[in-house]
C-alpha cells in the first residue's frame, strides 16, 4: 500500500452510458480525517461514481484510486474500504449476527470484530432477530456494521439517513465524527443539504456529472448559504 497516496484520488474520471457522459472529467481528492459530502441533483452521477470508486462499474477513461490503486487491486479490501450503497442486500430469515458473520467468515475477518461492530451501530440486543422484522433504520446501521467489520480507512456512504430517525441521524453524525477522529476518510452522499452543514468538513457538489464545487463547509457557515449556493450552481449547469 502507498502511504503517501491520498486516501481516494480521482483524477479524470468519466463514465459513459450509451455515449452519453454520466460522470464527467471528474477530479477530487480526499485526505485523512475528513468528512466529505457528495451532493447534486437526482441523475448527477453521485452512485455512479461510488460504483466506480469500488470497482463496481468501470470507467470509461480516468482513474478511480483508494490508496494509490484501483478497488480490484487492493490486498486488503475489505480492511481498506467500507460501504454502504442503496442497494445493501440482507437475507430476510438470517439474524444480524448471523449476517455479520457470514460476511467475516468470507473476509477471513475474526469473530470477536462481528460484536465490536454490532455494539459500534448499537444492534447488539437486536443481534438475534432476523432481518426481516428489523426497520429501515436498523437495516442502515446493519449495513454500516458490516461497512465498519475490516476496520477500514475509508468509509463509503450512500444515502445513509435514510430511513433514520431524528435520534439515529444524530447517533450517525457522532459515529461518523468519531471515524473521522482517529484518522477515518468518511464519503457521503446526501441530499440533506441541512444534515451535511451539521456533519461534514468538506462539499463536493456535481451536476450533471460535473464537478461543479470542491469547498471546505466553513465556506457556508451563514444560514441558507450551502442551499443557495447548491442551487445556484446546479441550476446554471442545467441551464
Ligand atoms: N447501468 C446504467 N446504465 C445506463 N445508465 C445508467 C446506469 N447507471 C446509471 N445510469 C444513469 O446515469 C445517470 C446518473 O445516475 P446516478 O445513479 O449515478 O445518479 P445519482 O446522482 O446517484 O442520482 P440519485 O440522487 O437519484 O441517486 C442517470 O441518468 C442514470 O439513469
Amino acid at each position: 500500500m502507498n502511504g503517501s497516496a491520498p486516501v481516494v484520488a480521482v483524477e479524470r474520471l468519466t463514465k459513459r452510458y450509451g455515449g452519453r457522459p454520466v460522470v464527467d472529467d471528474l477530479t477530487f481528492a480526499l485526505d485523512r480525517g475528513q468528512i466529505t459530502g457528495f451532493l447534486g441533483p437526482n441523475g448527477a452521477g453521485k452512485s455512479t461514481t461510488l460504483r466506480l470508486l469500488l470497482g463496481l462499474a468501470a470507467p470509461s477513461s480516468g482513474t478511480a484510486h483508494v490508496l494509490g490503486r484501483p478497488f480490484a487491486e487492493l490486498t486488503d479490501p475489505v480492511g481498506t474500504v467500507g460501504a454502504v450503497l442503496e442497494s445493501a442486500d440482507f437475507h430476510p430469515a438470517r439474524n444480524g449476527r448471523d449476517h455479520l458473520r457470514v460476511l467475516a467468515f468470507a473476509a477471513g475477518i475474526d469473530h470477536a470484530r462481528v460484536e465490536r461492530a454490532l455494539e459500534a451501530v448499537e444492534l447488539t440486543d437486536a443481534a438475534r432477530r432476523p432481518v426481516r422484522t428489523y426497520s429501515l433504520g436498523m437495516r442502515q446501521r446493519l449495513g454500516l456494521a458490516a461497512a465498519l467489520l475490516g476496520d477500514p480507512a475509508l468509509l463509503v456512504l450512500d444515502e445513509p439517513i435514510n430511513g433514520l430517525d431524528p435520534a439515529g441521524v444524530h447517533w450517525l453524525r457522532a459515529l461518523l465524527r468519531t471515524f473521522a477522529d482517529q484518522g477515518g476518510t468518511v464519503l457521503v452522499s446526501s441530499h440533506v443539504l441541512a444534515e451535511v452543514t451539521q456533519t461534514v468538513d468538506r462539499v463536493l457538489i456535481i451536476s450533471r456529472g460535473k464537478l461543479v464545487a470542491d469547498q471546505p463547509i466553513a465556506d457556508f457557515t451563514r444560514d441558507g448559504s450551502l442551499e443557495h449556493a447548491y442551487l445556484t450552481l446546479t441550476s446554471a449547469a442545467t441551464a
